[in-house]
């Protein structure tokens, strides 16, 4: 994802048109906050709250927060001259506020950054508490947080309701999309958009929701109906440290101050779903928990059979449908649900559960929501850069698969079904981020493809070329340990992997160009530099068929 780019107005400008004046004495007693100020001070009365100096708009709290680079009250003169009127920081910033000399009341916290989302849910009244609430839905898990958010505000929509969306592709919470700069966004923004979707008549929201995000506090004062657990893979092991340590951060959503009901996918070779079934369990008690038992590796044509894992759901049979699958959920109740989507992939099969299952826990009939899967199809959606077909012969995706797991099940679900088909992916590593998983990546793309073209995703600041070279180490150790790659290619910049890629293919073939999905600009070194792996996609394959024709 690129955070330097600059793309146009953000999820803050978006504000809600009345929010609820609070004074600095007020918010005092929310959070136990001492005050910093002269007497008449303590009445001053904000409208906003913003944790990014360069945001700040006339009225607001400027909440100063210690960060891993920076003091955010560093900015505090910034704030103050945009237009804040007082500031939310711990000891350490209002010692830099005062040397500053900027003169507004402060509020010092132990841990500012843990009320900012409270502070914003009581400014925005992002939960009224009455029946103006809207519905809303969190997904969290390695993968496919996008996907089944989208799949619940499409079963959402085909019930009748009005949906907004905040995720990794964009935000929605009124006609125009808001481009997403983050999977999550800060707190403050969360909170307005709750409030801004409430107030343009959005009576259900669905929400990705990061590990960085319960790290950062970033949905602190978010109250869920119902949460869904995808799945635990290896990622972001640079913030979390380690496995143990990641599933702690994602199973705080699943606690009764976040959410009232949980669904948690159980997938076979992922212990975590289990895990966390019993943790959510444990949290806001069994009847409020639902788990759903998958096969690890849905195989076409399957008939997956009742799981016997004591499961809420399982999977009861599971048929191929053109590209995608139909299948049948049962409770041990003797309940059923059928379901189908032309989404390809297996893991999709994975999501559309978790998002049916999601929708039916927020209180709808089984009937209804049977009756709208039959008529409406909701789960034949567009979702833009997860698993996009960009066209055939060969067969040729785009996905957004950018790590170990998601890679070896995206390469599955592209397995050339002609004689003699070969698959080719196109694929990088980011820079900065999780850099032991590079050669975790090029030994699955060797495991998975006959021709692995190893070129850059998003380097950061960081040099590309050794970035190629360890994710190209994981490749070739895996071919001299008899993988399937017959060609390992190291080829930048990504444009020409691309073509080349394309030229290399043969119409019974299948390319995935995998890990940037929906984006359109890559980061080099802080420069924006214009890209989508569709547009190339599609031009290389142009380009190609016309060649064919020529020689036909
Ligand atoms: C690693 C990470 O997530 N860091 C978050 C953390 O940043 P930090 O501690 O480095 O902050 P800092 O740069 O030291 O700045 C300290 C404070 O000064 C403020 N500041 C800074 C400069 C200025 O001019 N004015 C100003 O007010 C900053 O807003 C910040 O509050 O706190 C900041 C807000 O306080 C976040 O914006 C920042 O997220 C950055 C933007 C980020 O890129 N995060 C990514 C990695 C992320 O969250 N990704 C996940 C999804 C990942 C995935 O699934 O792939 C996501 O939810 O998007
Ligand atoms: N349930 C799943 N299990 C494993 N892999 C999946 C699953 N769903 C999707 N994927 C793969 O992961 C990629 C990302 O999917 P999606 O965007 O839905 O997940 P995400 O959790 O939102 O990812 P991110 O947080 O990185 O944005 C897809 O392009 C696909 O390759």
């Amino acid at each position: 994802m690129l955070e330097s780019a600059d793309q146009g107005p953000d999820a803050q400008s978006a504000r809600p048109s009345r929010p609820v004046a609070h004074t600095v004495e007020q918010l005092a007693r929310l959070t136990g906050a001492q005050i910093v100020a002269s007497p008449g001070a303590r009445e001053t009365r904000v409208t906003g709250v913003v944790l990014n100096s360069r945001e700040t708009q006339p009225g607001d709290l400027y909440a100063a927060l210690p960060g891993a680079h920076v003091h955010g009250a560093t900015f505090a003169a910034d704030a103050a001259a945009s237009g804040a009127l007082a500031i939310l920081t711990d000891a350490a910033g209002a010692e830099l506020v005062a040397q500053a000399g900027v003169e507004l009341p402060v509020l010092v916290s132990a841990d500012p950054r843990a009320w900012t989302g409270r502070v914003a849910a009581e400014i925005y009244n992002s939960h009224p508490g009455d029946a103006s609430a809207q519905k809303l839905f969190a997904v969290t898990g390695t993968n496919g947080k996008t996907t089944t958010t989208y799949f619940v505000n499409s079963i959402l929509r085909a019930l009748g309701h009005s949906t907004g969306l905040i995720g990794t592709i964009e935000i929605l919470a009124g006609d125009t999309p808001i481009p997403s700069k983050l999977t999550t966004p800060e707190a403050p923004h969360v909170h307005s958009l709750l409030s801004l979707m409430r107030e343009r008549g959005i009576d259900a929201a669905a929400m990705e929701v990061s590990s960085h995000a319960l790290e950062f506090h970033r949905v602190d004062g978010v109250h869920y109906d119902v949460a869904g657990f995808t799945n635990l893979t290896q990622d972001h092991l640079d913030l979390h440290g380690s496995m143990e340590a990641y599933f702690e951060v994602k199973a705080q959503l699943f606690t009764a101050e976040r959410t009232e009901r949980a669904v948690v996918l159980l997938t076979e070779g992922d212990t975590w779903g289990e895990a966390m079934a019993r943790r959510a369990r444990e949290n806001l008690g069994a009847e409020h928990v639902t788990s759903v038992a998958l096969r690890g590796n849905i195989g076409d044509d399957a008939h997956a059979g009742p799981d016997r894992s004591g499961a809420d759901w399982t999977l009861d049979s599971l048929t191929r449908r053109g590209i995608g699958h139909a299948f049948t959920l049962q409770h041990r109740d003797g309940r059923k649900l059928s379901v189908s989507t032309a989404l390809p992939g297996d893991f999709n099969v994975a999501n559309a559960a978790l998002a049916v299952l999601m929708v039916l826990d927020s209180g709808v009939e089984l009937d209804t929501l049977q009756k709208t899967l039959d008529d409406h199809d909701p789960l034949t959606t567009d979702v833009p850069g997860r698993m996009q077909l960009i066209g055939t012969r060969p067969t040729s995706v785009v996905d957004f698969a950018h790590n170990p797991d998601a890679m070896a099940r995206a390469l599955q679900s592209v397995e050339p079904t002609e004689d003699g088909g070969r698959t080719i992916i196109v694929f990088g590593a980011t820079g900065r981020r999780d850099k032991t998983k590079r050669p975790i990546m090029g030994r699955i793309a060797a495991e998975g493809a006959d021709i692995v073209i190893i070129t850059d995703d998003d380097p950061h600041d960081e040099d590309p070329a050794p970035i190629r070279e360890q994710v190209a180490q994981g490749a070739r150790a895996a071919q001299e340990h008899g993988a399937r790659a017959a060609e390992v290619h190291v080829i930048a910049p990504r444009e020409v992997a691309i073509h080349t890629a394309v030229r290399l293919s043969r119409p019974e073939d299948s390319i995935i160009v995998a890990g940037r999905g929906h984006e359109t600009f890559q980061d080099l070194n802080g420069v924006a530099h214009p890209l989508d792996d569709r547009v190339e996609l599609t031009a290389a394959l142009d380009a190609l068929h016309s060649s064919r024709k020529e020689q036909s």
